[in-house]
């Protein structure tokens, strides 16, 4: 049994938190908003982010930094992408010197090109450091549906334990040294969701579909291996895995989110959709590395309102003709 703390009260960090509860550990849940915390103490649910779905009588949730994190061995970090370096801030004074910490937002940060795993090691720079991600809805995991996810730190033994720690019931964690690519894996995946979504939206069918989320594969693999990731591991769980869900699957924000883009509907009151925070910057590392990923630039175009939706579609599929392998042709 292990004492965790989950840093953030939305749906992932909920539903991570009961399927850590169910396998015997105690949890306490950091959450921003007091209100949520009452509720997942009180009446077992957490509405806004997760419907009727009953939690643990046992899983406890405070506003309270402190008391969420003192004691803690293990720290998650499930709070948007993009308020991850804030919060890691914001809990140095309470942190255990030894205890683990585990990146599980999806997303760079967009002002310094970081992965997550280095969000938290520029303010907390002592701490083990690890990064779960894979293909895995929290409305899945809330039910109790089976889920596997990757587990990543810099040494293969370590994240074997942690990862044999941390499974159990219907959710399985496999371990990986690759810390990079299970993130960059995770990040990317997010703005091809968008991209698929907005070709959904506008009716482009199911072959148009499958030919996006294979080019868009293929780019995120050219950008990943320039960006330390290993090919193997975007081809694993965290990458292809996490990929195929999001790009097919309603249940994605993202896709969700691409999907409204192209059918020309107001997005402003959509849920989070992280690779809209993505997507500049990742734009911006392909550039720097001269990496080419149409598939990515097309749809920061779109999010940015230099492109509309319909130009995006015709863009993508009249795309030069040329070698699907161009590599293997060196
Ligand atoms: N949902 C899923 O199925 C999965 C999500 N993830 C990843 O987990 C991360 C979190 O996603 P998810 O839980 O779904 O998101 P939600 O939108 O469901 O919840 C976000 C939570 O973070 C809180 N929050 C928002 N902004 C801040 C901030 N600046 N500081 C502290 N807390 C904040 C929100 O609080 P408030 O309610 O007060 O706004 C809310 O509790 C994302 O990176 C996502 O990609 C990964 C795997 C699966
Ligand atoms: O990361 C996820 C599934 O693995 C959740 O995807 P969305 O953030 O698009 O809902």
């Amino acid at each position: 049994m292990s004492r965790i703390c989950i840093l953030g009260a939305g749906a992932w960090g909920t539903a991570l938190a009961t399927a850590f509860v169910g396998q015997g550990h105690a949890v306490r849940i950091w959450g921003r908003n007091a209100e949520t915390c009452d509720e997942i103490n009180r009446q077992h649910t957490n509405r806004a982010y997760l419907g009727e779905a009953k939690l643990p009588e046992d899983l406890q949730a405070t506003p309270d930094m402190a008391q969420a994190v003192t004691g803690a061995e293990i720290v998650l970090f499930v709070a948007p992408a993009q308020s991850t370096g804030a919060v890691a801030a914001s809990i140095a004074a309470h942190l255990a010197a030894d205890a683990v910490l585990i990146a599980c937002a999806k997303g760079i940060d967009n002002r310094t090109g970081q992965m997550q795993s280095e969000v938290i090691a520029a303010q907390l720079p002592d701490h083990a450091i690890g990064v779960l991600s894979g293909p895995s809805f929290a409305a899945d995991v809330v039910r109790g549906l089976p889920t596997a996810v990757t587990l990543a730190m810099p040494e293969q033994e370590a994240a074997q334990s942690l990862a044999q720690n941390l499974s159990g019931g219907a959710v399985r964690l496999y371990a990986s040294d690759d810390i990079a690519g299970v993130q960059i894996g995770g990040s990317l995946k997010n703005v091809m969701a968008i991209a698929v979504g907005i070709c959904r939206g506008g009716g482009m069918g199911a072959s148009a579909e499958a030919a996006l989320i294979t080019r868009g594969y293929a780019e995120l693999v050219r950008l990943g291996v320039a960006m330390g990731a290993r090919a193997e591991t975007l081809l694993g769980l965290s990458g292809l895995g996490d990929l195929v869900l999001t790009c097919s699957s309603e249940l994605s924000r993202n896709f969700a989110y691409g999907i409204a883009v192209g059918r020309g509907e107001d997005v402003s009151g959509l849920k989070l959709a992280e690779g809209v925070h993505t997507v500049s910057i990742a734009n911006d590392i392909a550039d720097r590395h001269g990496i080419s990923c149409p598939v990515m630039q097309t749809a920061g175009m779109v999010l940015s309102g230099a492109m509309s939706a319909e130009e995006a579609r015709i863009a993508l599929m009249s795309r030069p003709v040329k070698a699907e392998h161009p590599e293997r042709r060196e």
